[in-house]
């Protein structure tokens, strides 16, 4: 059987992750995409120079030609550009809309069959605005936050329980901002449900509180520390999770941002809620029951959601 196709567009701190961590699951050939010259060709060649120490056959090139990412099974989007220290994630969305634009064509014209995993900031919108200008079914188009959020939120929670994080599952939906939802009432540990822990004084709501505003300023907490970028092993990793799920029909249930169509009470818009990953793309969208409040909170979210595709329609009236 030939090998499986894996195109990464964007070549940064991401990107090169994302094909070293591809390389070493042996996922597939890979192909690195970047506007600028040399940059995806040098760390193609760098991670080729892996290849006999790990002992992986994938091939590895750079490019800057979107030619080349023809027959992609999987494509992960990180072009664009990642917010410094005293911006939000919302400030990035007039640039990397045209980023979005040009990936979107470059994608339609070339590899319309992949299944597409975008990453780039702000993420709900710009994974909307990217199956808009790909063309491609909405159930093969997705957005990274979710999984990464609930990683957050699950590291967070083992932290304070002091237990093995294998034992720890959480769901952050929602909107990839500060108004995401982490949910409390699916975080369990073991499958005891974090606020039936707080009852048998495990912890304190207190305690649950200030961990759901840290997973809602994690990527802040990394921009401010790293200074010149955001975070980019965890988004890898939580990535390839998806990848891996699409690759190998595993029907992974994963929180993803897809094209919501009246599930939630939402209509036409990317948000985060939990999903089937299979050979056919988003296979399901699951619906579960929220408490009044977690609905609220995923109402305001939707609603900073709307707000961007407002900007996003502004800017480039071809989304009306
Ligand atoms: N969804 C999520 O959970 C997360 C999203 N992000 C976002 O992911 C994006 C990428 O982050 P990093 O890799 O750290 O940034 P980076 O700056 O290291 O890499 C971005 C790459 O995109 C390339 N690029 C720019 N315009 C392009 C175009 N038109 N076509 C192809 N490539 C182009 C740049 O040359 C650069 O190599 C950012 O927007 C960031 O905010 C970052 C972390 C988590
Ligand atoms: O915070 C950022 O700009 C990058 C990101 O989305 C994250 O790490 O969650």
């Amino acid at each position: 059987m030939a090998r499986k196709k894996i195109a990464l567009i964007g070549a940064g701190n991401i990107g090169g992750t994302l094909a070293h961590l591809a390389a070493l699951k042996s996922l597939g050939d890979i192909v690195l995409f970047d506007v600028v010259e040399g940059v995806p060709q040098g760390k193609a060649l760098d991670l080729t120079q892996c290849a006999p120490v790990e002992g992986f056959d994938a091939k590895i090139i750079g490019t800057n030609d979107y030619a080349d990412i023809a027959g992609a099974d999987v494509i992960i989007v990180t072009a664009g550009v990642a917010r410094k220290p005293g911006m939000s994630r919302d400030d990035l969305l007039g640039i990397n809309l045209k980023v979005m634009k040009s990936v979107g064509e470059g994608i339609k014209a070339n590899a319309p069959d992949a299944f597409v995993i975008c990453i780039t900031n702000p993420l709900d919108a710009m994974v909307w605005a990217l199956r808009e200008f790909s063309g491609l079914p909405a159930e093969k188009v997705v957005g990274m936050a979710g999984v990464l959020d609930s990683s957050r939120f699950s590291a967070f929670l083992a932290e304070e329980f002091q237990v093995s994080i294998k034992d720890v599952t959480s769901f952050v939906l929602g909107g990839h901002g500060d108004t995401m939802v982490p949910v409390i009432e699916y975080s369990t540990v073991s499958g005891i449900p974090v606020p039936d822990l707080i009852k048998m004084g495990r912890s304190t709501q207190e305690k649950i509180d200030a961990i759901i505003k840290r997973t809602r300023g994690g990527g802040g907490e990394i921009v401010a520390l790293l200074k010149t970028g955001s975070a980019f092993y965890a988004p890898a990793t939580s990535a390839i999770s998806m990848a891996e799920s699409y690759l190998y029909d595993q029907k992974r249930v994963l929180p993803a941002a897809v094209n919501l169509t009246g599930q939630y009470g939402v209509d036409n818009l990317y948000v985060g809620v939990p999903v089937v990953i299979g050979a056919g793309g988003v296979e399901q969208i699951v619906e579960i029951a929220l408490s009044d409040e977690a609905k609220a909170n995923l109402d305001v979210s939707v609603e900073a959601v709307k707000e961007l595709l407002v900007a996003c329609k502004a800017i480039d009236p071809s989304l009306n």
